[in-house]
Order: C-alpha cells, then structure tokens, then sequence
C-alpha cells in the first residue's frame, strides 16, 4: 500500500518586501517510494517549493505535511528522515572533501569508524577516490557537485530533495550522478528534485510536476503528460504548458 510522504494544501509564499506570490495556492501529494521531478521556467517557484519542503523557509500560509507531520512542531525529527542537496554548493573551500564530509557527516550525528567508512565508500563510488584529500577549491564544477550530493546523503536519508543536482556539469559527472541517484531510489529512497535537464527527468522520474508562476500545471508520469497536451514528446508538453516567452524578467 502506498502512504503520503507529503501533503500540501493551498500552499502559499510570498518573500518579505515582495508584491507577489513565488508559491501560491499549490496542492500536491506525494506518495512514498516515488522519484518525483518538479520542472518549470526560470523563476517559476521550484526552489522556493523544494525549500519550504525541506523546511528552510516557512510557507506564508498552507498546510504542509512530511511523513504526516508539520514543520512547527516536529522540525528535528523531520530533518532527521530527510536529505537536502541545495543548488549552492554547501562545501568549505579551503577543507578537503574528506575534511568536509566527516565535518558534515558529525553533524547528522555520525561518528568514528561508521562516519569514516561511509565518507570512504561514497567518495570511492562517486569516483572521488583519488582527489579525497585534495581542497574543495581545488575542484571541478562537477566533482563539487558530487560533493555536495554525497554531504546529502551521508545519514542514509528515507527521503531527498535535491535542487538541480546536475546544473552545470560534464556528461561525465552527469552520468555518475543519475547512476548514484537510481542506485537510491532502487534501495527504496523517495526522491524529491528539480531540473531542467528533461531527458534526464524522463529517464529518472515515476512522476512528474510541470510548475509555472508558483503554481502547478500539470501533473503526471511522462507518458501521461504528453497525453494530456496531445504532444509527442516532453519538451513539447513542457511548451504547451509553459508557452515560449522568456522569463528575462524574474
Ligand atoms: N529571497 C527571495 N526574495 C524575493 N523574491 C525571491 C526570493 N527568492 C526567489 N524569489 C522570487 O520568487 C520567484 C520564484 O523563484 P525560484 O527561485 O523559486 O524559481 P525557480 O523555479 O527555482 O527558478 P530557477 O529555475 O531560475 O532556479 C522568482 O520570481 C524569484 O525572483
């Protein structure tokens, strides 16, 4: 039997000194052991959602519930079952990743010799092995990435956010990350991400949000999205969502 893994209701954010809304009156539910995408324009509200999800910022108004609890008065269990791979690298540039991850990894409460052999094993799989006591400045665009997945993960999460985990890297890189993020979702992790990479979306996920202006458009695995605007493949479903205009200006 599948359960909700989150539960939003009219949910709703407006940024302090903003006349808009970035989320407004969004409604969603996501099953547990879904690999779910949120795509959307430039500016249309996929990090600000992922960060209300992952309790970074508070809603402005709207029910939102992970594993059937609120932020405000279950935050510290919450963050104990969750993940979070933000879009900013949240590295120590002058540390190495070895130094980063067992910083990190102490603060989700690992230690000693579980801490160590996790930090080696994930560094190891990400094809990281060799660079473990290099600095972070040091670092490619890609193999920081990989970092900031791994800093993520490390406490085994049951369910993860990740906010374009693979923006700006090679095809290299790409591939590393997609193959690790199915590895998690196959050993039974809920994946929660945004992108706008859309073959990769349609490689990983079971199912899919298109979000634009802060609210959800459409919904539903890829298959069902192309059905549901009479295109053949994704991105033009996404473009007969979201229409052509740029969003220069958000
Ligand atoms: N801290 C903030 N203060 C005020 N407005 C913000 C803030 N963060 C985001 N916004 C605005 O909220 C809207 C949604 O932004 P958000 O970053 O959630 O979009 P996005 O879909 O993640 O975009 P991108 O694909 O460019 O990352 C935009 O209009 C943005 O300018």
């Amino acid at each position: 039997m599948q359960d909700k893994i989150i539960d939003i209701e009219c949910l709703y954010k407006k940024y302090e000194g903003s006349e808009f809304f970035s989320v407004k009156d969004l409604s969603l539910c996501i099953d547990r052991g879904t690999f779910f995408g949120i795509l959307g324009p430039n500016g249309a509200g996929k990090t600000t959602l992922i960060s209300m999800l992952c309790g970074l910022i508070k809603p402005t108004s709207g029910k939102l519930l992970v594993n059937e609890m609120p932020y405000s008065t279950h935050a510290y269990t919450i963050k104990q079952q969750i993940g979070v791979v933000p879009q900013e690298y949240a590295l120590y540039p002058t540390l190495t990743a070895y130094e980063n991850l067992c910083f990190l990894g102490s603060m989700y409460g690992l230690k000693g010799k579980i801490l160590k052999e996790r930090v080696n094993h994930y560094l190891d799989y990400l094809g990281l092995e060799a660079f473990k006591h290099k600095k972070i400045e040091t670092y490619s665009g890609g193999m920081k990435r990989r970092v900031n997945l791994i800093a993520g993960i490390l406490h085994e999460p049951s369910l993860l956010f990740l906010d374009e985990p693979t923006v700006g890297v090679d095809l290299q890189s790409r591939l590393v990350i997609v193959d690790f993020l199915k590895q998690l979702y196959q050993k039974g992790t809920t994946i929660i991400y945004t992108s706008h990479h859309l073959a990769e979306v349609e490689e990983l996920c079971t199912q899919i949000a298109i979000i634009d202006r802060g609210t959800i458009y459409a919904l539903g695995t890829s298959e069902e999205l192309k059905i549901q605007t009479g295109k053949e493949t994704l991105e033009q479903a996404f473009l007969a969502l979201t229409g052509t205009n740029l969003r220069d200006d958000v």
